[in-house]
């Protein structure tokens, strides 16, 4: 569904991708985690046709997204992380941009702006940064696109609108659907990613599904000190010591991205060979 080969990106002359490649199917929500400055909304941009890759191949639907032809552009929607909105209401602004995208469900649309209780008559510069990022991803959701990127979108949610979005998310999955989330809000997609993509210096550094990664590794608070230094990653505390061990026994557990994440960023060898 999305396939980008070889990707070169640079800005002026700082490169930011040199020989990225990805692929990414449909049915899946996927996480795309990393640094600071790795170029994260980049390949958002490239993947949505905004910025145009110097060289390699970038497929999404079948279409070249630098050529931005209409009928690539009504089955992508992106979320940025900064985004303007007019000085309307919310009626204008559908009136005006609804009609790009052929699967836009009013009634969906109002059961978001409900769920993340955006009171309707309000502008839409009038909201606050929060009922705005809500705003979007609500129309982003009910606009129904097979595929659909988003740039932080948990960003300035306060507490209960981080749920609701996970609620709202976890109903948007389908068979035919692509999502693609940027975060550094591991712990808002917990559950909710179904395979977590880090990239690191322009290149991908882990990509596994999460059920792959819950057979590969297991995730557990320990206080047996010969566990704990076997483990590929720990993080000590008072409570016991939180430890990533290989899971040679299958056993089942949860999975903590923040310290997959940790663990990939401080000790790469030593995940990775849990994959081989
Ligand atoms: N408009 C621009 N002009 C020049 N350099 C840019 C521009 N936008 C981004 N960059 C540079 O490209 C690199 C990748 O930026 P990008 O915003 O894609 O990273 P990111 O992974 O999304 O970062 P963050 O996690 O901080 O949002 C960074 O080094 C950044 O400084």
């Amino acid at each position: 569904m999305i396939k980008v080969q070889d990707l070169h990106y640079s800005y002026g002359r700082k490169p930011v991708f040199s020989g990225l490649s990805l692929d990414l199917q449909p049915g899946h929500i996927y996480g795309l985690l990393g640094k600071n400055g790795t170029g994260k909304s980049t390949l958002l941009r490239v993947i949505s046709g905004l910025l145009f890759a110097q060289r390699g191949e970038v497929n999404v639907l079948g279409f070249n997204p630098v050529k931005r032809d209409p009928r690539f552009l009504r089955q992508v929607f992106m979320v940025p992380e900064e985004f303007y909105l007019p000085n309307t209401g919310i009626e204008s602004y559908l009136l005006a941009n609804a009609g790009f995208y052929p699967d836009f469900n009013r009634s969906q649309f109002d059961a978001y702006l409900k769920e993340f209780t955006i009171p309707a008559g309000q502008s839409l510069q009038e909201m606050s940064y929060g009922q705005k990022k809500k705003f979007l991803v609500s129309f982003g959701l009910a606009c129904n696109t097979p595929v659909l990127l988003m740039d932080e979108p948990t960003n300035g949610l306060d507490i209960m609108s981080k749920s609701q979005f996970r609620k709202v998310m976890a109903g948007a999955v389908s068979d035919n659907k692509c999502i693609l989330i940027s975060t550094h809000q591991v712990k808002d997609l917990e559950n909710l990613i179904d395979r977590i993509t880090i990239i690191d210096e322009g290149n991908i550094l882990f990509d596994q599904t999460v059920g792959n990664i819950s057979s590969k590794l297991h995730f557990k608070i320990s206080f047996d000190s010969d566990e704990v230094r076997s483990a590929i990653y720990r993080e000590n505390s008072l409570k016991g010591s939180a430890v990533i061990l290989i899971n040679e026994a299958g056993e089942e557990g949860g999975l903590d991205l923040e310290m997959l994440y940790k663990a990939i960023v401080t000790n790469k060898d030593a995940v990775q060979s849990a994959f081989k």
